[in-house]
Formats: C-alpha cells, structure tokens, sequence
C-alpha cells in the first residue's frame, strides 16, 4: 500500500515535468499503479488507517506525486451536494470550462508541499472533463465546485504545475491595476 514515503515532495523534478500519456488499453502495472493511488486517498480519509499508517488525509493524488510521471490520477472527494466522486483516470483532459472562475476560501495545500501557503487559488467554476477510468471506459464528465477545483488540481500536477504558481500576489495585482 501507498503511504507517505512514497510521496515526492516540492523540490523533486518530477513535479515540474509535463507527464507523458498512459497508452491503452491500460497495462496491467498501470492499472495497478492508479488502483494503489485511489485505495492511498480512501485510506487517507479513514481516521483508523490514517492514524495506524501517519497517512494526511487527501481528495486526491497524481501519478507525478509518487514520481511517476504519467497522466493520471485518483480522486475520492464527497461535493457540496454530496454526491461522491471516487475514480482513477488516464489521460483526463478538460474539453471545455466556464469563464467565470471560483476558488476555495482558505486557499489551496497539497500533499508534496509541507508548508502552509496563503492566497487564492483561481479554479474554474465548471468544467468538462474526459478521461479514461479503471474499467477500461471512455467517461466525460460536467463538473462544478470542490470536485471540479480537486480535478484542476490534480490536472495541474500532470503539467508540472503547482497550485501556488496560480496565486496572484498583490504585486502583480498591482502591477496589473497601475499599467
Ligand atoms: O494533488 C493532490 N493533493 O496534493 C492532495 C490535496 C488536493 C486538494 C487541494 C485543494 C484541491 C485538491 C489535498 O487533498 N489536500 N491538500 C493538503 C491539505 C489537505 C488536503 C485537502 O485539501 N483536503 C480537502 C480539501 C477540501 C475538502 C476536503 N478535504
Ligand atoms: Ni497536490
């Protein structure tokens, strides 16, 4: 099983490379590999295991994150609705987004980044995504609020970005206002 060993922190290469595409059908390892990844945030939201195992709870986690850089990533988040979202996907990509844009209000974290880190990460509001899932399907999927900002998370990670790239610090804001 996944633990917290296996994952890379800031400061890796790894997190920084464009991920390449899985080819499918899916292999049996990658298979695997995504299976492992989405069992490591089940586990991390059960208080029992993430104690027994010091897992931080996480809603989701991208292959750059345990140093393989391949598109895909697991997701496991319960939305503002409560309609659950629990799936891996290969080579997920976003076919279309809103203009308008949301954010969470305390800010982002993530899992390779063992610091707190203040300000506003700009999401788009919805988005649609299609991807490949564990069973081998084509799945396209219209998303919108926390599980739509988890998925651009985890997008980002597969193109080597961070979530604080995207704060705009007040300079640049500043910047933009005085040009
Ligand atoms: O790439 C993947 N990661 O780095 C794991 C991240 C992914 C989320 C960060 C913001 C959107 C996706 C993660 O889950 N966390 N980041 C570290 C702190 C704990 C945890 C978290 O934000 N939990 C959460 C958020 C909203 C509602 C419920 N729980
Ligand atoms: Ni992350």
């Amino acid at each position: 099983m996944l633990t917290m060993k296996d994952i890379v922190r800031e400061g890796d290469p790894v997190l920084r490379k464009v991920a390449e595409e899985v080819s499918l059908p899916a292999s049996d390892s990658d298979k695997k590999t995504l299976q492992d990844m989405l069992d490591f945030v089940i586990n991390s939201q059960d208080p029992e295991i993430a104690e027994k195992y010091q897992l931080r709870p996480g809603v989701g986690v991208a292959a750059p994150q345990i140093g393989i850089s391949k598109r895909m990533f697991a997701i496991h988040v319960e939305d503002e609705n409560g309609q659950l979202y629990s799936m891996g996907l290969f080579n997920p990509k976003v076919v279309s987004h809103s203009i308008e844009e949301t954010h969470l209000d305390g800010g982002e974290g993530c899992l390779s980044v063992d610091r707190d880190i203040p300000g506003l990460v700009p999401r788009y509001s919805r988005i649609t995504v299609k991807g490949t899932n564990l069973e081998g399907e084509e799945v396209t999927l219209r998303l919108k609020g926390l599980v739509s900002i988890v998925f651009q998370h985890e997008l980002d990670h597969l193109n080597g970005i961070m979530f604080y790239d995207r704060i705009e610090g007040f300079t640049d804001k500043l910047k933009k206002e005085l040009n």
